[in-house]
């Protein structure tokens, strides 16, 4: 089975009304092929709006949700309110929710496990620190990540993995096409050894840390990118064009 081109932009705690139809009028202009999947992450305050109006060939994700249904965790959403505006995408695990907010490994699988319990799917996010990079963990650091997850969860099909290095996040320090296929390669290899053959074909693992207009085009041509989480370049016009990058 081909996997389905992807991509994610991830508006972060960015925007308001009049931003967000800006941007959604950009999109509605850009003509998206059969061949590529869009979803968008605005602020929670914006996801009933944006899903509103957004064309019906781009979806909306979450950018975080908890561990359970309801209860008294104020500030939270649940996964079943997500669903309930109907809504179909969360990102979980980003690396400013275990890096600014403290989540750790094991709450990201939590939270991972009941958004696809909940019928939601996911877009889970890895990736690691530039001194564990420099210190050669790289893949022990991602390994692990989706070690955790994989521990809790039995049906990958409604999941997108992002490789999300945390150096090349918002520093304008892409990966190389060469460093990131390295990871990819290796995340696939992992998944099937470790979870299955056919978990490792079909999984999308997009790659997000300063992608843009103008440098999606080789990333995308690497046998083991299957996409992209979008920050920054998801706030502006060349996100068209980061849509368009798999042709
Ligand atoms: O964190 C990201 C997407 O989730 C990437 O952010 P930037 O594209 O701004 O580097």
């Amino acid at each position: 089975m081909e996997r389905k081109f992807f991509v994610g932009g991830n508006w972060k705690m960015n925007g308001d009304k009049k931003f967000i139809n800006e941007l959604v009028e950009c999109l509605k202009k850009c003509p998206i092929e059969q061949s590529v999947e869009v979803v968008v992450a605005p602020p929670t305050i914006y996801l009933d709006y944006t899903k509103s109006i957004v064309p019906q060939n781009v979806q909306v994700a979450a950018q975080n949700s908890y561990k359970v249904a309801k209860g008294a965790f104020t500030g939270e959403i649940s996964p079943a309110m997500i669903k309930d505006i109907g809504i179909d995408w969360v990102i979980i695990g980003h690396s400013e929710r275990r890096n600014v907010f403290g989540e750790n490994d094991n709450l990201i699988a939590e939270k991972v496990a009941h958004a696809l319990e909940t019928g939601l799917s996911v877009i889970a996010c890895i990736g690691e620190k530039l001194e564990e990079r420099e210190a050669g963990q790289t893949e022990a650091v991602v390994f692990q990540q989706v070690k955790a997850i994989a521990g809790k969860i039995g049906e990958w099909k409604n999941v997108v993995i992002a490789y999300e290095p945390v150096w090349a996040i918002g520093t304008g320090k892409t990966a190389t096409p060469q460093q990131a296929q390295e990871v990819h390669q290796k995340l696939r290899e992992y998944i099937k050894k470790e979870i299955s053959e056919k978990v490792a074909k079909e999984i999308r693992i997009i790659y997000g840390g300063s992608v843009t207009g103008a440098n999606a085009k080789e990333l995308a041509k690497e046998k083991d990118i299957d996409g992209f989480l979008v920050g920054g370049a998801s706030l502006k016009p060349e996100f068209i064009d980061i849509i368009k990058a798999n042709k």
